[in-house]
């Protein structure tokens, strides 16, 4: 069964003259433990997409389910135990003024968590931080150790689906690697299913089974792993950008 199903997807922004169509008639599968990549240029409505299905972008139509299920335009809270997302820039994303032990801690409250202690222990160990990061506020982390930090955050509720959004995009090239890493031994773990923002081909091609390439908010072709490893795209545009990435 298809873990996530969007069908004819359309998000914009603004009204009237102000109108942007964001995301024009995106329609793709994710299947249950697979992870999927969404890549195209600046713009192209990648984020959107993401941002569409986790209720931040409102204005949307088309249809969006979630094992098998439709969802409506009000996410109940038991939708965020299953979707969960992780930003791109974890400077943004996290409280400057809650603690490490705040923001896991609150989280886990929040969905309804009794043993949050063991629960904040276990959290830091499986994101490769341990318990002296457990007191530590967002300016005494670095960039990775603060996407350790959001990556724990969205695992709390103990997630299926994670919606990645240019994960390591912000992060110095030295601990991107780490970080995918860690993305993929998760995924491994607890089977997990992915989604994944990146203008990075290469990253795509290590993290993800299948990907849509995507310009001016329309998928243009969606093609399986090894298709973008052996250059085998056929739509013109994915074409060029494999040639682009290549240089
Ligand atoms: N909140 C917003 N209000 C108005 N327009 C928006 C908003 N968010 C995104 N857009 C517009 O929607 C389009 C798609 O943006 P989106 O961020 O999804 O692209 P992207 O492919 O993820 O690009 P990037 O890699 O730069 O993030 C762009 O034209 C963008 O300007």
């Amino acid at each position: 069964m298809n873990k996530l199903s969007v069908n004819g997807l359309n998000v914009w922004f603004g009204k009237q003259r102000d109108r942007v169509n964001a995301v024009k008639g995106a329609t793709f599968d994710v299947a249950q433990g697979e992870s999927f990549g969404l890549v195209g240029e600046s713009g192209s409505g990648k984020s959107t997409i993401l941002r569409a299905i986790t209720g931040l972008a409102p204005n949307w139509s088309g249809k969006v389910e979630l094992d098998g299920r439709a969802i409506g335009k009000v996410r109940p809270k038991s939708f965020f135990k299953t979707v969960q997302m992780v930003f791109q820039d974890p400077y943004a994303s996290l409280h400057p003024r809650h603690s490490v032990d705040q923001v896991l801690g609150e989280t886990l409250h929040l969905h309804g968590f009794r043993d949050i202690d063991a629960r904040v222990v276990k959290l830091l160990d499986d994101v490769g931080l341990g318990q002296k990061f457990r007191f530590r506020y967002p300016h005494q982390l670095s960039g990775g150790q603060r996407q350790r930090v959001a990556i724990a955050r969205a695992l709390a509720p103990e997630p299926e689906l994670l919606l990645l959004d240019e994960p390591t995009s912000a992060l110095d090239v030295s601990v991107q690697a780490e970080i995918l890493n860690l993305l993929a031994d998760l995924r491994r773990d607890r089977d997990l299913t992915y989604v994944m923002v990146s203008h990075d081909l290469s990253v795509v091609g290590h993290m993800c089974d299948r990907l849509a390439v995507m310009k001016d908010g329309h998928i243009v072709e969606i093609l399986d792993v090894d298709a973008l490893r052996s250059m085998k795209a056929s739509h013109p545009y994915s074409k060029q950008l494999l040639e682009a990435s290549l240089g």
